[in-house]
């Protein structure tokens, strides 16, 4: 992406920029290095495998394809047959969660337009005329898909419109899996239950992971590959914690799903299931449906920002006759009993405002589970609990009831930690159980999350083929504009008080609208760049941050979101220009344009929304951004003048 006269620009803040990109790429070494430093030195004859757990490379007859004098030839590996596993699922007692892989070449090559696609495979390297074979592209994408357990078929019908059940190790030839011969790792109760339904829709067979190992070795995977997978939540701030994964055990983990489930780990497949309670996600859910008639957790949720769970619970006031009691430690504004007030008053349930049951039925069993949560790590003498499953639901009052628990009956002791990928702990542990999946030892610089840009799947209707009809993205660019100015940062609220006595008051602002429901973005994909290798001379590679120009600073963040805001249609421009300035580019750099706008005001919005962010990390999601748009290389045109 770097322009030239780089040297000459001091106080240019995108050339700055670029610089940070490039110390982050010098950090950063693709390519070969990393298959020869695992290759086995004492590997018999050409064919040479990499260490079990890691996608198998095979090498022999492999052949430098075009021109040898370029800098970097295409190595062609004409027996490179393995593939990554694609498709793993949890199936629970509300939602079914499926994680699958694509390649890069599956999503940006599988066009319908066979000249288009073989002109720009062409460009890349990745084939010669008239020959069909790929060279082994392993980076990809883990995407997390959601649907609710109900609606199976759905579901169903998704895996089969991308053809999921079905591994093909070359997507743009005829050549797929027969019928009958394809195995899924499925995990959770669904697993049992579906089984027939799956062999009946899907042709495939059922492969059974345990729901608890499954999702502890999700839980281990994502805390140490991700670099900022684990947040604390208090009083509505926000902040990431970065584990060290080899500081990782013991700790609690909390799967609140329908039940909730709660296992001490100790380590990799080292865990006990200490404890559970059957007051949990489904609960809320289920009374609340009962009780106020919501049409969908969502709706439930975002009632409870409008509430105020004192007009039904019971609060020490109530009580102790508007007074503290303090010597136990009890506000006046302590819940004394959650829907204690019900009792005494002669009302019928039309004479509750729904907003208010729903807030009181929320603390109440999030305050709950965190008690529960907070019992167990005393009983076990550990300080770290992570929560998880999808009744956290990344919503910030949840979060905080939890926090307060935990914080509070262990004095400060003990802290409540959240996962982003919350309710996808078991089925990144289903997708972990194949065999030779490659993720394991995944180092944390080589997964990302971004937003995928060419979602093919809104709000519950499947739009293929989808990832590389490019009109089919730029429409679905254009929809998600639209929804982005929509969306607002989940919960936004002035931060809750506390009285410093137990007492945790109701949110003082009402919130906005919660966010929309990722499944329906289809939100969620980790970046899997496997090609990149850390520099082997940084001094200290493990604590070697690349992002010097940290963006959680507000005033940073405003600075740097205009900047590349401002640049915009200087890139489009030079972008377009390398490609010719052809209609088709045009079109091309203006959906690039939007994407990436759009990217800057949910940024603006939720700065955490893709993570912690770095400048670095923003202009490795522009340089993503113009590849899904097709730009191989925006600055190809400069860099021929010089
Ligand atoms: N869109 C949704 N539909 C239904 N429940 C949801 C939704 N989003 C969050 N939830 C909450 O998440 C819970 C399910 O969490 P999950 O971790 O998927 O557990 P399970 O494995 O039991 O399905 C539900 O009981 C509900 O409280
Ligand atoms: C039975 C379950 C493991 C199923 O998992 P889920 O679908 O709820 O994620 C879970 O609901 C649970 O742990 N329930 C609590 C049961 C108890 O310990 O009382």
């Amino acid at each position: 992406m770097a322009g030239p006269g780089d040297d000459d620009e001091q106080h240019d803040p995108i050339l700055d920029g670029k610089r940070e990109a490039e110390a982050r790429s010098l950090a950063c070494v693709s390519g070969g290095g990393s298959g020869e430093r695992d290759m086995a030195p004492s590997a018999p004859g050409p064919s040479i495998h990499r260490s079990g757990s890691r996608p198998q490379l095979d090498l022999s007859k492999a052949e430098i394809q075009g021109n040898f004098e370029e800098r970097d030839p295409t190595i062609l590996l004409p027996n490179q047959s393995d593939d990554i596993s694609h498709l793993a699922l949890d199936i629970g007692g509300s939602l079914i969660k499926l994680l699958y892989f694509s390649r890069r070449h599956e999503e940006d090559y599988s066009n319908d337009d066979d000249k288009r696609k073989r002109t720009i495979k062409e460009r890349l390297g990745i084939i010669t005329s008239g020959n069909l074979r790929s060279y082994p592209v392993l980076g990809g994408r883990l995407h997390f898909v959601k649907f609710e357990t109900h609606k199976i078929n759905e579901c169903l019908d998704f895996i089969h419109s991308k053809q999921l059940h079905r591994r093909d190790p070359y997507p743009w030839s005829s050549k797929t899996l027969p019928l009958g011969t394809g195995v899924i790792k499925v995990t959770g109760g669904g697993a049992y239950k579906f089984a027939d339904l799956f062999k009946e829709r899907l042709g495939v067979s059922i492969e059974k992971e345990d729901e608890m190992h499954c999702l502890v070795s999700g839980a281990n995977f994502l805390l140490k590959a991700i670099r900022h997978e684990a947040f604390t939540h208090m009083e509505a701030e926000k902040e990431f914690v970065q584990i060290d994964p080899n500081d990782l055990y013991p700790y609690l983990l909390v799967n609140v799903g329908s039940g909730v489930s709660i296992i001490k780990v100790d380590g990799e497949g080292k865990f006990e299931r200490v404890s559970g309670t059957n007051v949990g996600g489904g609960t809320y859910w289920g009374l609340g449906k009962l009780l106020t008639k919501c049409k969908s957790f969502d709706e439930l949720l975002e009632l409870s920002q409008k509430g105020d769970n004192s007009t039904i619970d019971m609060l020490v006031g109530d009580i102790y006759g508007g007074m503290d009691y303090s010597k136990i430690g009890l506000s006046a504004s302590t819940i004394a009993s959650s829907f204690g007030k019900a009792i005494s008053e002669n009302k019928e349930l039309e004479d509750y405002r729904p907003e208010d049951i729903s807030l009181s039925l929320l603390r109440m069993i999030s305050y709950n589970i965190g008690q529960i949560s907070y019992l167990n790590a005393l009983r076990f003498g550990l300080k770290r609990i992570f929560f998880g499953g999808f009744f956290i639901r990344g919503h910030a009052y949840t979060m905080d009831t939890i926090s307060f628990a935990v914080h509070f009956w262990s004095k400060g002791e003990m802290q409540a930690m959240f996962l982003r990928h919350e309710g996808f702990l078991g089925a990144m542990g289903a997708f972990m159980s194949y065999e030779k999946h490659g993720l394991d030892d995944l180092m944390s610089h080589q997964l990302v999350e971004r937003f995928p840009m060419g979602a093919p799947y809104t709000g519950g209707n499947i739009h293929g083929p989808p990832l590389g009809d490019l009109n089919e993205k730029i429409s679905w660019m254009e929809k998600f504009v639209r929804r982005g100015t929509e969306i607002t940062a989940p919960v936004p609220m002035t931060p809750s008080k506390t009285t410093g006595l137990g007492g945790f008051d109701v949110p003082s602002s009402r919130g906005s609208p919660l966010r929309s429901d990722a499944s329906a973005l289809n939100v969620g994909v980790l970046h899997l760049v496997p090609t990149l290798e850390v520099f082997p001379l940084l001094a200290d590679p493990k604590t070697y941050e690349p992002n010097t120009i940290d963006l959680s600073d507000q005033g940073e963040r405003e600075y740097w979101l205009k900047v590349l805001s401002e640049h915009l249609p200087d890139l489009v421009d030079t972008a377009v220009a390398s490609e010719g300035g052809t209609e088709d580019a045009k079109r091309r750099g203006d959906a690039f344009s939007r994407a990436f706008s759009a990217h800057l005001a949910r940024l603006m919005e939720e700065p955490a929304a893709y993570g912690k962010l770095g400048l670095a990390n923003l202009l490795e999601l522009r340089e993503e951004c113009l590849r899904e748009f097709q730009f191989v290389d925006a600055y190809s045109s400069i860099k021929q003048r010089y």
